[in-house]
């Protein structure tokens, strides 16, 4: 048995994958082989769904009964509509509650959960159903937190505009429509990130996939992954309510040991190629809004990080300033980068399930040894 301990199995290679690679010192992200940037100007998100559960880009009539039984599984029970309403009546956190919702899904899920872990096809349709329905708990969330009645899903939007739609109640202009879009295809997939590693963890042990997606909710809600897309907006807002300019408040939170939310990476050592996709929109939306501070702000601070640390910003640092200029609100966030992983997800527990091994660390232990018992009335 190797002795080494790496902790946060940093660099520890744990399984194969043919889903994403990335190139932390180039700076670099591809899906099944292509970059993230084409994905990101040409496909929409079913594209690239089919492209990480089918192993290939779809031709048009591939994707159009793929896109149409997507379409159909976003409606969602209102036994689990009524629980999300209590949970926006309880103010319980919209990642949190997308947890206990999903996990509530299995229970009308069609497809019985008997031999699911060595069958694909069952996880996959079990995947499609949760992709589809996770953004129709998130707007009803929001709605119900706002005291509106939750809209239903329209089958003729796109898995974007649809959500956009049910969020706001108005179809979204094509423009937002098209930058809700590319920000889901770029969170999608991206290794084995600690959400995606829960939940193979979970599948590994032959349990069904809405336990795996539950465990990386739960795993992507934390500050260190998702959450802190959310903390970025925090900190823009926070910088701009203060006389403090960006660099002087950066710099105050670096002195008192602060991490810089949407800062630094695991793989990366350079900028995240997805920062680099999500800053243009973020600036592009600025100009279209002639409101450029958000982008100033952010543009700031990464000039900063770059020159006193170097270190670089990650997805979640442009996703904040861009997601907010779209008028989203700060704690949906997170619960919108699940919407979109959710897709790698299933992916990797789908590629998981083809050569299933137990997933089983090991501790070493440093506690104390040939301890004399004693009976708890002489303790
Ligand atoms: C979708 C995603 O999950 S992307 C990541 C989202 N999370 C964040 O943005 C939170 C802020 N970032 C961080 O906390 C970290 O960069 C992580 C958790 C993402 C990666 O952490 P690790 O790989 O464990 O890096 P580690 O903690 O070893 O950091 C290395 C050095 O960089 C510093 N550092 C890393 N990130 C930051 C940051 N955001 N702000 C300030 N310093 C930082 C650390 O203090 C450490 O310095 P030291 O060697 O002098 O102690
Ligand atoms: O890869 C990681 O560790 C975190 C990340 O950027 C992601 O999950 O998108």
């Amino acid at each position: 048995m190797p002795e080494e301990l790496r902790k946060g199995l940093e660099g520890v290679l744990v399984a194969e994958s043919s889903l994403s690679d990335i190139d932390g010192s180039a700076g670099r992200l591809v899906y099944r082989g292509y970059a993230i940037e084409d994905l990101a100007r040409n496909t929409s998100f079913e594209e690239v769904l089919y492209l990480l559960w089918e192993g290939h880009l779809p031709t048009e009539s591939e994707l159009e009964p793929f896109e149409a039984k997507m379409a159909e599984e976003r409606a969602v029970r209102e036994e689990v509509l009524s629980t999300v309403r209590e949970l926006a009546a309880a103010e319980e956190n919209p990642m949190a509650a997308l947890r206990t919702a999903v996990s509530m899904l299995s229970a009308y899920d069609p497809d019985d959960s008997t031999g699911e872990a060595g069958d694909g096809e069952i996880t996959q349709r079990k995947g499609r159903r949760i992709t589809a329905k996770m953004p129709t708990i998130v707007a009803a969330y929001k709605r119900l937190r706002d005291g509106d009645e939750p809209i239903e899903p329209r089958t003729d939007l796109s898995h974007a505009a649809n959500f956009l739609y049910m969020l706001n109640g108005e179809e979204p202009e094509d423009t937002i429509a098209d930058v809700f879009d590319m920000a889901l295809v770029v969170h999608a997939d991206h290794g084995i990130n600690a959400s995606t590693f829960a939940a193979m963890v979970t599948a590994s042990t032959l349990s069904d996939l809405h336990s795996s997606v539950t465990s990386a909710i739960g795993a992507l809600k934390g500050d260190l992954h998702g959450g802190a897309n959310q903390n970025v907006m925090r900190t823009l807002l926070e910088i701009d309510e203060h006389d403090l300019t960006a660099v002087e408040w950066a710099r105050e939170a670096l002195e008192s040991g602060e991490r810089i939310p949407g800062f630094g990476h695991r793989v990366y050592d350079v900028k995240d190629p997805r920062a680099k996709i999500l800053g243009a929109k973020s600036k592009a939306l600025g100009k279209a809004a002639d409101e450029f501070k958000w982008y100033s702000y952010s543009r700031a601070i990464e000039e900063f990080m770059a020159k006193e640390t170097g270190i670089a910003p990650n997805v979640d640092f442009y996703s904040a300033s861009m997601y907010y200029q779209m008028g989203i609100p700060i704690d949906l966030y997170t619960p919108i980068f699940a919407m979109s992983r959710v897709g790698g997800w299933v992916a990797h527990v789908l590629e998981y399930q083809e050569d299933n091994r137990l997933i089983r660390p090991r501790a070493r232990y440093v506690g104390p040894e040939d301890r004399e018992f004693v009976r708890i009335d002489q303790r």
